[in-house]
């Protein structure tokens, strides 16, 4: 019988958090010449997200267990397995061992939920065989599964560059958010493609991200930026009209924003109270989405 999400582990199995990553902003400067596009984003975390646990051994294994299991494979594709191959190609006799991936995130949904469980995975491999959490060939592992998995591997609020590899540390107030995925994946490869930018393109430059912003400063520097994969995310996925719409007309919202390629929307609340009585009118109103009140930043960590 495959494992449930209220099963305890067993004694010696190590767990890591798996949160999601919210693109509170996102610019696409251009395509790089290796077709991969430029970015430059504000990266936080939230309170929710995956679990993962490692129960330490010679024979690489993935069970999935939660609400998300049905919908995803435990195959050698998922993001898990691969960071764990990509980690044993640059440590010669890495231990590896059987993982249970409890997944709570919608899959595709731009909330880089398979991206944080591979550096969950990243960080449970490097505990298990003693690596320090700043060897490169953790970091090189992670971008070479995904290129938001080097900002997950750290987990923290970030502004992130390039196509991903370039991460420099911000400290973020905290506030409350509700997130709102319409249960349609959205494949990021699509977003971006839609886009229709030739390789070796630059359209435009970053603007710098002022520093010590108070929390109403920084709320004002969010609402002058974009998302600018919501345009061609709104084209493939119309329904996000609703959701915005829904959510912009819960009581006390600062913001509401796509976060990555889609098609999940993020609000902004003062505080988890706030955001806990939006999403309860959200989903009311809407019983088929997934809807999850939350915190971000400051430097969020999950909720138990
Ligand atoms: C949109 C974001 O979520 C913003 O944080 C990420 O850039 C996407 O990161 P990800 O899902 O880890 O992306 P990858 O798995 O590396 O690539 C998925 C697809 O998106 C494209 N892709 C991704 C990142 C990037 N900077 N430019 C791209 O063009 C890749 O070419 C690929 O076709
Ligand atoms: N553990 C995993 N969790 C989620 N998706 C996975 C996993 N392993 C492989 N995948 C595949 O990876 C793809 C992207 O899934 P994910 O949920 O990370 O998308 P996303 O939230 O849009 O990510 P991002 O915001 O980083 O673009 C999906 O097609 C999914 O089938």
């Amino acid at each position: 019988m495959p494992p449930t999400a209220a099963d305890p582990a067993p004694v010696g199995v190590l767990r890591e958090r798996a949160s999601a990553k919210i693109n509170l902003t996102l610019r696409v400067l251009g395509r790089r010449a290796d077709g991969y596009h430029d970015l430059s984003s504000l990266v936080a975390f939230a309170g929710t997200g995956d679990r993962l646990t490692l129960e330490p051994g010679e024979k690489l294994a993935l069970a999935l267990a939660g609400p998300g299991a049905s919908v995803l494979a435990a195959d050698a594709d998922n993001l898990v397995l691969r960071a764990a191959r990509h980690l044993a190609a640059r440590v010669p006799g890495l231990v590896l061992g059987r993982f249970t991936l409890d997944k709570r995130l919608p899959v595709a949904s731009g909330i880089g939920g398979g991206s944080a469980d591979a550096a969950a995975a990243l960080r449970l491999l490097a505990r298990a065989n003693g690596l320090a959490p700043g060897d490169a060939r953790l970091f090189e592992a992670a971008l070479a599964t995904g290129s938001d998995v080097p900002a997950c591997l750290q987990g923290r609020s970030c502004l992130m560059a390039g196509r991903g590899e370039k991460l420099v540390p911000v400290a973020l107030p905290r506030f409350g958010a509700v997130l709102v995925n319409p249960r349609l994946p959205v494949a990021t490869a699509d977003v971006f493609r839609a886009l229709s930018l030739a390789p070796g393109t630059r359209r435009s430059e970053p603007s710098p991200f002022p520093a010590n912003l108070s929390r109403e400063q920084l709320l004002d520097w969010l609402r002058g930026e974009p998302n600018e994969l919501e345009a061609p995310a709104r084209a493939l996925v119309p329904v996000l009209d609703a959701v915005e719409a829904a959510l912009n007309a819960t009581p006390g919202v600062f913001l509401t924003r796509m976060s990555g390629s889609g098609a999940t929307m993020f609000a902004l609340y003062d505080d988890c109270r706030a955001a806990a009585a939006a999403a309860r009118i959200v989903a009311g109103a809407h019983p088929a989405w997934w809807v999850k009140p939350t915190v971000l930043g400051g430097d969020a960590r999950m909720e138990a």
